[in-house]
């Protein structure tokens, strides 16, 4: 019987979970799914490594899918498809890990009592994070469950990048830029130096755009600084989170609008970003789609959103040599990319308009000054990975070759 990992990857609206064969030349995926959009419309779509996907709409007859169901969907499956497998771990995307963790950890009770701390600094992400590590405890008590957090890749910031401009008490209570999607970002900085070492060894900015999104400065695949903050609203607007705000709004809706904590939190979380500026949908597809004013208006903020960031961290790190897009709107909307980059001869970057309407894996031109790059990011391979380390089942992934099959 052959040793697997399983890895739960549970976001704001779907969960990705995976399976992976502990091979002797490194991880072999086995089979991989995703349940999206949870809530309304909701579709599972699974499918084993060598296998046809299994794609079908939830059947909301008996009420709507919320994540706890999802997730014993998910569990269950992957139950089903683990026929001759011993699961000897199953690894989790942990969006908050606060300052402490710095790399994944084995979870025992203690490791679950101070991630709960962080709820109220994720809502739309650790308390899924959580049930999943209930639901695989469950499934799978034999296993060891292992955390992996967006937050710890950026945990070797300067000072400056992390800090606000408040008393250095609120700092050292924790209160300071925390930065996500680490996983992404170190998935996609192992892949650009298989690909690209030379480029992978100076000064990189990443976009990580999907319905979350974010940038993050790199030196040498380590992160220097990121746009998201305390919590995974700051920076740019995403799908229906509102992005870098004065925080005047929120003490303005607060005393003068008289709406209560709970009432901004979900206007910030859930009602914000491309949705609520284009009174129309968070999905980049939709609004590409649409004719209406207020759809183009929310992308042209989102481009004008990303550009500024990648100007100011390029500022950050003293110039860039190369920026790559991932995730779903990145690596898929090029009409975004072309819009972010078209015109930033300035900065160096020549784009190649054909290579990204062909969403290549280069998107500029040779004798561009700044690579421009799309490499689809792998946040479950990332977890995998990590997962296979901790436990000692493969070695340092940050030394092998596997991440470029
Ligand atoms: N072909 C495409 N063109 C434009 N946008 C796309 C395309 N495919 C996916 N997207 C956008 O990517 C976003 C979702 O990104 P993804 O990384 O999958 O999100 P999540 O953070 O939930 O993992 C949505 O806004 C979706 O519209
Ligand atoms: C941290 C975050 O925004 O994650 P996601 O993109 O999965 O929503
Ligand atoms: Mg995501």
């Amino acid at each position: 019987m052959t040793d697997a990992i399983l890895t739960i990857n549970a976001g704001s609206s779907s969960i990705k979970f995976a399976a992976y064969e502990i091979a002797t030349a490194g991880l072999r995926p086995l089979a991989r799914g995703h349940i999206d959009d949870i809530g309304d419309d909701t579709t599972f779509t699974a499918a084993p490594a060598d296998g046809p996907a299994e794609r079908q709409p939830i059947d909301a007859s008996k009420g709507a899918v919320d994540h706890r169901s999802a997730l014993e969907l998910a569990v269950d499956w992957l139950h089903r498809h683990e026929d001759g497998c011993h699961v000897v771990a199953v690894g989790h995307r942990v969006v908050h890990g606060g300052p402490d963790h710095a790399e994944p950890v084995v979870i025992d009770d203690g490791t679950l009592l101070r991630l709960r701390k962080f709820v109220p600094l994720a809502p739309l992400h650790q308390p899924h994070n959580l049930a999943g590590i209930a639901a695989a405890l469950h499934a799978f008590p034999d296993a060891a469950q292992v955390a992996c957090f967006d937050t710890a890749f950026h945990r070797q910031h300067p000072f400056i990048a992390d800090t606000f401009g408040l008393p250095r008490r609120l700092y050292d209570e924790g209160v300071r830029r925390y930065g996500f999607h680490g996983l992404s970002y170190e998935y996609v900085s192992r892949r650009l130096r298989s690909v690209a070492p030379m480029l992978a060894s100076g000064r990189v900015i990443i976009a990580h755009l999907g319905n979350g999104a974010s940038v993050c400065a790199l030196r040498d695949g380590r992160s220097v600084a990121s746009t998201m903050g305390f919590t995974a609203l700051d920076g740019l607007p995403m799908g229906t989170r509102c992005g870098q705000l004065d925080p005047g709004v929120v003490l303005y809706l607060l005393t003068e609008k008289g709406m209560s904590p709970d009432e901004i939190t979900h206007l910030l979380y859930h009602d914000s970003g491309l949705k609520g500026l284009s009174g129309l949908s968070n999905d980049m597809r939709e609004l590409e789609a649409s004719h209406a004013p207020a759809a183009r208006e929310a992308i042209d903020y989102f481009v004008a959103r990303v550009r500024r960031e990648i100007a100011g961290l390029a500022a950050t790190i003293g110039g860039v040599d190369a920026i790559v897009f991932a995730g779903g709107i990145g690596e898929h909307a090029f009409r975004v990319r072309e819009q972010i980059l078209g015109d930033m001869g300035w900065l160096g970057v020549d784009l190649d308009r054909d290579a990204n309407a062909r969403n290549a894996q280069t998107v500029s031109l040779p004798d561009s000054r700044v690579a421009v790059l799309v490499i689809p990011t792998d946040e479950d391979r990332m977890i995998a990975e990590h997962t296979a380390e901790i436990l000692g089942l493969i070695h340092s992934a940050a030394d092998s070759t596997r991440l470029t099959d």
